[in-house]
């Protein structure tokens, strides 16, 4: 059995001549939940509507679940549930309607569409909403329904583009549950976000940059792999030290944290920490292990062009 669902080689995407997906290859495994991290407008819906069909590459080669796109587009749109940003069923039906009318589309008979929307009404948790309209359900009710729409025919692949952005952290915790439970039942999952406490909870992860991947791997193989040296500081006049630290050329990013300043430098110096204390003597420097936001830094923007420099 072929364990990877999603190959992409070369995939690359214009509009007209902006390049929105430039060369992205992806290998990705039946069962995994697999995240897009980057900045807005970095390619991640492109991406994603690239692997649902309902766009066609500039070049490339795209397999999604056996299927070569685009021209099996098709034959794949059964298979999979996709979920926008935006919530995209209808404000002025309730919510069981609303599941209703995805589950006639999808062609299941009256008998299969009573069981399984029970069971999706219990499952996110909208038996007592059920008659309620769509358009009053709270931020996180929504993204649920929006959840059980995408799923109603038990896909194995499922998309999901920026599905918590609109949603409180304990609602996004309670979706991010219910995501494990599906990849546990061997649904694989997209997920595209720019928020790094999403990205952590991917089994795998790529960092897109001007449609560029940057980065790809499990969270920790890219904490462990990161080149850069990171630091945490801690002392008097932490501002004024940030602000000298910044423009040097072995300084990837400083950021200040609460009473502390996070300095990430670039692997090249043979001492690090003693090149730290000569620029700032009377500060506590501390090296510390990286966390996810450390290697998007150096994976985007002047941290990246800093890093493949040095
Ligand atoms: N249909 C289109 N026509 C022209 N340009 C487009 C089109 N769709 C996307 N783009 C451009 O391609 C780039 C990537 O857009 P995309 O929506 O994939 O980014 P994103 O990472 O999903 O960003 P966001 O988080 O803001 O949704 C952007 O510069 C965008 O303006």
């Amino acid at each position: 059995m072929n364990d990877i669902v999603i190959k992409t080689q070369g995939l690359t995407k214009y509009f007209d001549d902006y390049c929105a997906v430039n060369d992205l290859d992806l290998a990705i495994k039946r069962g995994s939940i697999y995240g897009f991290l980057g900045p807005n407008g970095c390619g991640k819906s492109t991406t994603m509507r690239l692997l649902t069909g309902l766009l066609t590459p500039s070049a490339g080669e795209v397999k999604v679940l056996g299927y070569d796109l685009p021209n099996q587009a098709e034959a794949l749109r059964l298979k999979i549930g996709y979920m926008t940003q935006k919530f995209s069923l209808y404000d002025n039906l309730s919510v069981l309607e609303n599941l209703q009318f995805v589950a006639q589309i999808y062609g299941l008979s009256r008998g299969q569409r009573r069981e399984r929307l029970s069971q999706l009404l219990a499952m996110y948790h909208l038996e007592d909403k059920q008659h309620v309209r769509a358009g009053s359900l709270s931020g996180g009710q929504k993204q649920r329904l929006a959840l059980a729409a995408a799923t109603l025919h038990e896909p194995p692949l499922l998309l999901l583009d920026e599905p918590t952005s609109a949603v409180d952290p304990e609602n996004r915790r309670e979706f991010w549950e219910r995501l494990f439970d599906l990849s546990d039942s061997g649904t694989t999952i997209l997920v595209s976000t720019h928020y790094m406490d999403e990205a952590e909870r991917c089994h795998g992860l790529a960092i897109m940059e001007l449609g560029k991947k940057r980065a790809d791997g499990s969270p920790a193989q890219l904490m462990e792999q990161l080149k850069a040296t990171v630091f945490q500081l801690t002392g008097a006049g932490l501002r004024q030290v940030g602000k000298q630290l910044a423009d040097l050329a072995p300084v990837i990013s400083t950021a200040q944290i609460g009473n502390t300043l996070r300095v990430l430098l670039t692997p090249g110096l043979p001492d690090a920490k003693a090149w730290l204390h000569q620029q700032v003597a009377h500060i506590n420097i501390e090296q510390v292990k990286p966390n996810l936001e450390d290697v998007f830094v150096a994976s985007t923007g002047v941290g990246y062009a800093k890093s493949i420099q040095n």
